[in-house]
């Protein structure tokens, strides 16, 4: 049984497969081709959402580029994004048609032993899953086109106006909560917040470096500013980036194309010997590297959140970790995401955090693909891509 995915979420589609438009990855490298998929109904343990909004993230970026070692072709994009339940499976309790959600590509089980273990935000019950582009029950793919199965992506999948992911995936959020805005609250701006709060724990007084001043980086800036850091130094090579980072919280600007010397010297001489703190939001090893070393000896803590691709390492002389510095990472943030993207959405409307100025373009699905050149430009931020209805 088909339905049309243009009626709002109903039961009119409950246990139907819907055929609706999704943006369809056929190959690393090529732009996407919206087209009509069908998503086949949720089953036991899962959500079927009625995405509204969705942004695009540099990860996207990445998997299609074909550098993410989990990346798997044909799939569907995008994991940042907003929605509404339209139906559940069998045993879900979590959520119910109708409830406003954001799909969360960490999972929150409670359940198993990473969930429990109290010591990372990072849960095992679904991402051997994820992993492989297939849903946990079956480990099959709920999409399809012309009966030919389409891989999900990180569990979210959310470029599709109808997308299937786990119920430990689903934060059931405020439905006062403008979802053409809080689809950011899937991904870029927690990691950024989170990293300062929960992976770094900077106190007031700080001193901050941030590698990287796009959504991610400006997240972190403005994490900083709320921690009460005395020094919140962005690092970019594009000096059309200061301005817009002075709004998010950053105090001063370092760009390493002014210098002939390495960044951290740099850093570490304007810094009385290195910041307390630095956050990679880049992707890249060598500034990675440069985050870690303009830190400060005997107690600099780096964390690394910016992705890089299969084979890429990083390096460093063991000294700069034996001299006291931390070099970490963090995924979300550190945030445990169907506790925590709530209480963000709460921040949000209650205006303590900023999600409104990190949306710099609007787009239609349709164009998805210039919303992915807008990433590339420079001047983008975020681009909400609106379903259509
Ligand atoms: N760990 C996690 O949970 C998450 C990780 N990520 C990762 O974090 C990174 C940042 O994401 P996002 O903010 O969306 O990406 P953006 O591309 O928006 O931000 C990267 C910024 O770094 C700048 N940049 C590029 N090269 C250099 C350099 N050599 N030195 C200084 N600045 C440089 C870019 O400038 P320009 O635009 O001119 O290139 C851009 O402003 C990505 O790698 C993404 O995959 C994202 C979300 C979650
Ligand atoms: N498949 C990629 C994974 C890259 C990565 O580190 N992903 C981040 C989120 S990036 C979001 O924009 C993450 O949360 N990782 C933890 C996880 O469980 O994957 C690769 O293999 O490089
Ligand atoms: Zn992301
Ligand atoms: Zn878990």
């Amino acid at each position: 049984m088909h339905a049309s995915a243009n009626m709002a979420p109903s039961t009119d589609t409950m246990g139907k497969t819907i055929t609706c438009k999704a943006a369809v990855a056929y190959e690393a490298g090529k732009p996407l081709q919206v087209i009509d998929v069908q998503v086949a109904p949720p089953q036991a343990g899962e959500v079927r959402i009625k995405i509204t909004h969705t942004a695009l993230c540099h990860t996207d970026k990445f998997t299609l580029s074909g550098e993410d070692p989990e990346g798997l072709f044909p799939c569907i994009l995008g994991h940042e994004a907003a929605g509404i339940v339209e139906s559940v499976g069998e045993g879900v309790t979590i959520v119910q048609p109708g409830d406003h959600v954001i799909p969360c590509y960490q999972a929150e089980c409670r359940e198993c032993k990473m969930c429990k273990s109290g010591k990372t935000n990072l849960c095992a019950k679904v991402r051997p899953a994820t992993g492989n582009g297939v849903m946990l029950h079956d480990m099959k793919s709920r999409f399809s086109v012309d009966g030919k199965p389409i891989y999900h992506f990180m569990g979210t999948s959310t470029f599709s106006q109808y997308t299937v992911v786990h119920d430990v995936s689903c934060a059931k959020i405020d439905k006062d909560a403008p979802l053409d805005k809080v689809c950011l609250l899937g991904c870029g701006i927690p990691t950024g917040l989170g990293a300062v709060w929960n992976t770094a724990k900077v106190e007031k007084g700080a001193t901050v470096a941030v590698f990287g001043l796009g959504t991610v980086g400006l997240a972190c800036c403005e994490g900083a500013k709320k921690a009460g850091a005395s020094r919140v130094i962005g690092i970019d090579i594009d000096i059309n980036k200061f301005k817009r980072a002075t709004e998010f919280g950053c105090t001063e600007f370092i760009n390493p194309k002014d210098f002939d010397k390495p960044i951290q010297e740099v850093i570490a001489e304007k810094t009385d010997g290195g910041v307390d703190y630095s956050f990679e939001c880049i992707g890249k090893t060598d500034t990675m590297r440069a985050a870690l070393e303009c830190c400060h000896k005997g107690w600099g803590t780096s964390v690394i959140i910016g992705v890089a691709g299969s084979g890429q390492e990083i390096r460093t002389r063991p000294f700069q970790l034996v001299t006291g510095r931390v070099w970490k990472g963090t995924a979300f943030g550190g945030f445990k995401s169907r506790t925590s993207v709530p209480d963000l959405v709460k921040l949000y409307m209650n205006k303590e955090i900023k999600v409104d100025e990190y949306v710099t373009h609007e787009l239609p699905l349709s164009e998805i693909n210039k919303a992915f050149d807008l990433l590339s430009s420079g001047n983008c931020l975020r681009c909400v891509i609106h379903m259509p209805n």
